[in-house]
């Protein structure tokens, strides 16, 4: 991905929340700060990413073959798959990193397809993106590593983009004290995790895009970036697209799951529903992945959108 997702970059579209609680005032600043930049930038109705008949080859290889997929906006999405099924591109494409050979990209009701470079740019400043292993700067602290999508682009002063880094770390449960000056190489993989998307969340983009999110970390780790996952949603109202190999992962965070095998979406919907649904594709994907879903459903099914329908499958 090119340096502008390294760095999470996005605009500062600060969050109308439903979730105005008392106990979290800094939140509350937070959302009240760009409350019409949102509204313009989530002009497209409940559909935040909508994806039609979208086809991608590199020279003679088909690697996605008519993926039509709806992400909804406030919701957590998880691309699911076995490995060179698709989904990094399928990635690339939705945050414009690519374009399809053929097909139709709507974010927030606007087709970027065939957009030109610098309208591509505008549209890459909506995500912001969180990868495996954090990929924070090595040789940068951490106060450095947060504070860089604000100096690349905004004319903020020294004074107030220290303040706002401090102020995310304090949101994302990181002592500033403790953790400013230190290099990536001295925190543990959790708060990296965590810097990270400090970092993704600086600019306030409306889309949090996570590749991979617990991939190497261990059980407990796992949880806490669930965990994290689902508290970005609530606080700050953001739209998650998720890539993952983590089964157990997707039915803790996941309204809608979608399964891509060999570039085609297989069945996608609740987890529960692929699970227990009509793909038997899904079924034997979920079941050899040896999870024990009965345990793992996290997200709240009110919160989830509508009735428990079940998965629409393309192959069964
Ligand atoms: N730039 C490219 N040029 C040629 N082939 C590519 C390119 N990018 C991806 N591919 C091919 O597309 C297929 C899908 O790759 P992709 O990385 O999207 O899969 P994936 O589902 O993300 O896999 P993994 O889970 O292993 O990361 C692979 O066969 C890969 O070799």
């Amino acid at each position: 991905m090119t340096n502008a997702y390294a760095r999470g970059d996005g605009p500062r579209t600060g969050q109308k929340s439903d979730d105005e609680r008392p106990s979290r005032p800094a939140i509350r600043a937070d959302a009240a700060k760009g409350e019409a930049q949102r509204e313009g930038i989530e002009g497209g109705g409940e559909e935040l990413i909508v994806l039609r008949q979208v086809r991608k080859a590199f020279d003679e290889t088909v690697v996605l073959k008519g993926i039509d997929l709806v992400v909804r906006r406030g919701e957590t999405t998880v691309i699911i798959g076995g490995s060179g099924a698709g989904k990094t591109t399928l990635l690339r494409l939705i945050v414009a990193l690519e374009q399809p050979t053929s097909g139709e990209i709507l974010i927030a009701g606007e087709n970027i397809v065939g957009l030109p470079e610098r309208e591509l740019n505008r549209i890459r400043t909506k995500f912001g993106m969180v990868y495996q292993y954090a990929a924070l700067l090595d040789s940068y602290t951490v106060m450095e590593n947060v504070a860089f999508p604000l100096i690349e682009h905004t004319k903020l002063s020294k004074k107030e983009i220290r303040e706002r880094v401090l102020e995310k770390l304090r949101i994302l449960g990181l002592d500033p004290k403790n953790v400013e000056n230190k290099f990536p190489s001295e925190l543990s993989g959790g708060m990296r995790k965590r810097v990270g998307l400090a970092r993704a969340l600086m600019l306030e983009p409306p889309i949090l895009v996570y590749d991979e999110p617990t991939s190497g970390l261990d059980p407990l780790t796992s949880r806490l970036v669930d965990d994290l996952i689902e508290e970005m949603r609530e606080r700050f109202n953001v739209t998650s697209l998720v890539i993952s190999h983590d089964i157990a992962s997707c039915f803790r965070i996941a309204h809608q799951a979608v399964l891509l095998i060999q570039g085609e979406v297989v069945a996608a919907g609740k987890p529960d529903s692929l699970a227990r649904g009509e793909s038997e594709i899904a079924r034997k994907f979920i079941e050899q992945s040896g999870v024990d879903i009965a345990r793992l459903s996290r997200v709240p099914r009110t919160e989830r959108s509508g009735p428990s329908e079940p998965s629409k499958t393309k192959q069964e």
